[in-house]
């Protein structure tokens, strides 16, 4: 079997990879599980030093990576250069920090010594998503290594070119052979991976659906997971919100990675008496980005990074609007005959209870518009979904705009008067059907250890 990269601009084969056969992919397991002999025991000025280091190479490599994003699924160079930073940023981060993290914690008790450590659990295996080719694989990897567990990344097949980057750059940064692996497999033969006695664990971002069934093997297994999936965001504006700036931001996280993000703006709940204003310069700032080649230095958005992925929003777009949505905005394929997976930006205006869009992810660069009577029935509209990723609030009374964020809104992250990010130093993750556990900060460091009890009478 073999692995193809296409470039989404224009249908052009990238290259091919052949897949690692079964043997490989146990080889693979065992020498991981070889390296973890040593690199648990690694101390934690080593483990810094190897990630400071790495830090410095992502940024000597900036250049090279963020093309190959931009070749691999559309990333505009610029984005590519500012997730490679970012990726520095997060191993800089636990660098500093990760020692502090997974300090002993002494607890009294009638024993002469009693306390808490934190012992890595060995090989977990990433399974990773192509949208952040780089950066979702050091959200996980940073806080990984510095833990001291040893890493197999099974990444989206479209980016291989990027994930077999991210082995060089470890491996230019000194790590030990195979404390960092990439698989080269098919999503099918993931199992395979899991059920290895070797490996421990797995960490997920992905859709929903492929989250259920990793975890459904794993937990077979007993093997913990950490599930980062789907979302559909909802941003409130309210009544007293800054319109002018809640237009902009909201545009602005809609179209963040061509809208091809877990925690973009995806639904919009304006508060009636506003939407009208609203929606003229909401429109305004979703047809300003500009949309192009990738390699141009002022395209803000580039193709989405496959044409199926495409097709699929596109027909999102159509159903919408054949159960009664207005198309204010977009809903169309420029150039259809063509091999490019470029779509323009939309917005669909009167999303009600019954139609698909009330209910599910569009994962491109599409806005869902949504009426609310008052503050309290746009909290219900924002609540009533099955995922819990992030949510954002706009008001002028930053009091009760907190208030809402943080004990009326049901989901992982709850922003005021921004868009939510991702942050090192903030835990990152969701509730329901976006998944569960934290990547980021001190919760996400702790999540693939062994929080072990010592006892000493
Ligand atoms: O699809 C998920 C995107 C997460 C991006 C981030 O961590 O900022």
């Amino acid at each position: 079997m073999s692995i193809k990269s296409v470039n989404p601009v224009n249908g052009k084969l990238i290259k091919t990879y052949s897949e690692d056969s079964e043997k490989v992919i146990a080889k693979k397991i065992k020498l991981g599980a070889r390296a973890w002999e040593d690199w648990q025991f690694t101390d934690f000025d080593l483990k810094a030093a190897l990630l400071n280091k790495t830090a410095e190479v992502l940024r000597e490599r900036k250049k090279e990576l963020a093309a190959l994003m931009a070749l691999e699924m559309g990333k505009p160079l610029k984005s590519g250069l500012e997730e490679v930073e970012k990726c520095a940023k997060v191993c800089e981060y636990y660098a500093a920090n990760g020692e502090k993290f997974l300090k002993d914690e002494p607890v009294e008790t009638e024993a002469s010594k009693s306390y808490v450590c934190f012992r890595p659990l060995g090989i977990v295996l990433a399974v990773m998503p192509w949208n952040f080719p780089f950066w979702q694989v050091f959200r996980f990897l940073a806080p990984g290594l510095m833990a001291g567990n040893c890493a197999l990344l099974k990444h989206s097949s479209n980016v291989t070119g990027c994930a077999l980057a991210i082995e060089e750059v470890l491996k230019e940064a000194g790590f030990p052979d195979h404390v960092f692996q990439t698989l080269v497999i098919s999503s099918k033969r993931v199992n395979q991976v899991i059920e290895n006695p070797l490996v421990k664990a797995v960490t997920l971002t992905g859709s929903t659906g492929a989250g259920i069934q990793v975890a459904r093997q794993a937990a077979s297994l007993l093997k913990k997971t950490v599930l980062e999936l789907g979302g559909s965001d909802p941003y409130l504006v309210l009544e007293d919100a800054d319109l002018e700036y809640a237009a902009e931001i909201c545009a602005q996280s809609r179209l963040i990675n061509n809208g091809q993000s877990c925690i973009a703006a995806k639904r919009f709940i304006l508060v009636r008496s506003i939407e009208k204003k609203f929606l003229k310069i909401f429109k305004e700032k979703m047809s300003e980005k500009k949309t192009g080649d990738p390699f141009a230095p002022q395209t803000d958005l580039g193709p989405m990074a496959r044409t199926d992925l495409r097709d699929e929003l596109h027909q999102q777009v159509l159903d919408n609007i054949q159960a009664g949505a207005k198309c204010l905005l977009g809903g169309y394929i420029p150039d259809p005959k063509g091999k490019h997976a470029y779509y323009i930006p939309t917005i669909l205006t009167g999303i009600k209870k019954g139609m698909p869009a009330y209910t599910e992810e569009l994962f491109g660069p599409v806005a869902l518009v949504f009426s609310a009577k008052n503050t309290a029935d746009a909290i219900r509209i924002a609540n009533d979904s099955s995922f819990g990723l992030g949510a954002a609030v706009f008001s002028k009374d930053i009091a009760s705009g907190e208030k809402i964020a943080e004990g009326l809104l049901n989901a992982g992250s709850c922003f005021v008067n921004t868009l939510v990010k991702s942050d090192p130093r903030l835990p990152f993750g969701g509730i329901n059907q976006s998944g569960y556990g934290r990547e980021l900060g001190l919760f996400g460091i702790r999540e693939f250890v062994n929080i072990k009890t010592v006892y000493v009478r």
